[in-house]
């Protein structure tokens, strides 16, 4: 569709000032000099650069909620549509007391480069609402069932099966293509994981069971190391039952933050954003980061990490196997026919170990680190879409 667009004086137009101070923690910042990097080796054309930089649409809403003593609360949420030009856009809720707009609006843009990263139909969007998710009870009327609409439900609801393990399953699948790659065992290899909810237990998990050895895992309320190696299912078990790592007496109790800089072949942040910073980088003794988490590594840390030969799968990658799933489970509902587990995880194998390498491919083609590389194959994929449809589609 063509667009007339609005004429303006040229000295209208306001510049990014690519050498004003990055703040290290605002997660939009970091996500653009990433991409600024990525487009920049691609020499992508002005316009699409300028109209990737930006979100498509921003909405925020008040949402008055009746609480349990009968007091109404406003609670403020986001909604952030980054780039529909490959599909619908897609992209989780975040419930957090810290939700900020920004954070909302990197989420997005990185839900837009992680689902062209492994070639899924899809563009980039994130919510947010800032709120205490242990809140009782989030209501949503739809009025009908639109099971293809809302992706992660109950199997029983037409979700997918594998999808609450595909996350740390995409996990597992990268580490593995990047120890192979590096000539290193995956059998005996030491990993240490920040985080042990969905995302960092099944990624532990599944690390084990391909023969790594767990010496170091943590949640909010603990962090534990055992150089022999933790038994992940009972520090599976103990979180059932007290719902913290808290306790855990399958390890000795270290200081969270030594998580990150435990002497391991991998490393797998899977908490949350920032935790690997300029502060904390020159310590990490890890050999490969496996980005479970959404920008767990600031921008200003990524040349220290280069710099000590550290090999990172970059977050829009490693963590991209939870969002396959979803695609997954909107391709069956719209089919009306639902696959095995085994044909998931295969399905889901084929697109993590080809988007990998598809990635190492560039990386070695450019001589660039694989973060900058991912970007590079996501934003010329969606640069592809902005050219064959006209640019301003
Ligand atoms: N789930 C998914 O499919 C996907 C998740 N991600 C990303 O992965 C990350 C984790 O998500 P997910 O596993 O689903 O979330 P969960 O809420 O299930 O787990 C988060 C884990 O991180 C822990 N944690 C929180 N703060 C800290 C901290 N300061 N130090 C150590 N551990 C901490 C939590 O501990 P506690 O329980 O004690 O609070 C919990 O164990 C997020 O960045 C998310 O955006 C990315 C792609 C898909
Ligand atoms: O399953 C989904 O689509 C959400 C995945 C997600 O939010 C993420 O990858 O950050």
């Amino acid at each position: 569709m063509a667009i007339d667009l609005l004429r303006l004086p040229t000295d209208s137009i306001v510049r990014p000032d690519k050498d004003r101070f990055l703040n290290e923690e605002n997660p939009f910042e970091a996500m653009m000099s990433r991409f600024d990097r990525a487009a920049e080796l691609l020499d992508l054309e002005p316009g699409i650069y300028k109209i990737l930089r930006n979100p498509e649409k921003q909405l925020t809403v008040s949402v008055p909620v009746m609480m349990d003593n009968g007091d109404v609360e406003v609670f403020t949420g986001y909604r952030v549509l980054y780039n529909t030009s490959r599909g619908p856009a897609k992209g989780g809720i975040r419930f957090d007391m810290n939700v900020t707009q920004e954070e909302v609006k990197a989420l997005a843009a990185w839900m837009t480069w992680k689902c062209a990263v492994v070639n899924l139909p899809f563009g980039g969007a994130k919510g947010g609402v800032i709120c205490d998710p242990l809140m009782d009870t989030y209501s949503m009327h739809v009025g009908r069932t639109e099971n293809a609409v809302v992706t992660g439900k109950p199997v029983e609801m037409g979700g997918s099966l594998g999808r609450r393990e595909a996350t740390g399953r995409g996990c597992m699948l990268v580490t593995k293509e990047a120890l192979e790659h590096l000539g290193m065992p995956m059998k005996g290899a030491t990993v240490a994981v920040q985080g042990f909810g969905n995302v960092g237990s099944v990624a532990a998990k599944l690390l084990a069971e391909q023969g790594c050895r767990i010496v170091g895992i943590s949640d909010r309320f603990g962090a534990f190391h055992n150089k022999n190696g933790i038994d992940v299912d009972a520090a599976i078990a103990h979180v059932k039952q007290h719902r913290s790592l808290e306790g855990f007496t399958g390890g000795d109790a270290i200081d969270a933050d030594d998580i990150l800089t435990l002497e391991v072949d991998v490393l797998v942040p899977a908490a949350l954003e920032n935790v690997i910073t300029t502060k904390n980088a020159p310590k990490i003794r890890a050999k490969v980061i496996c980005e479970g988490a959404n920008g767990p590594t600031t921008a200003a840390a990524d040349p220290i990490l280069d710099e000590k030969g550290i090999f990172v799968i970059p977050d829009i990658l490693a963590n991209a196997g939870g969002v396959t799933v979803s695609y997954f489970e909107w391709v069956q509902d719209r089919m009306g026919y639902f696959w095995s587990e085994a044909v998931v995880n295969e399905r889901l194998g084929d697109i993590m170990t080809r988007s990998f390498q598809d990635v190492l491919q560039l990386s070695k083609q450019h001589r660039v680190n694989m973060r900058t590389a991912a970007y590079m194959v996501s934003i010329s994929r969606v640069a592809t879409v902005h050219r064959l449809r006209g640019i301003y589609a």
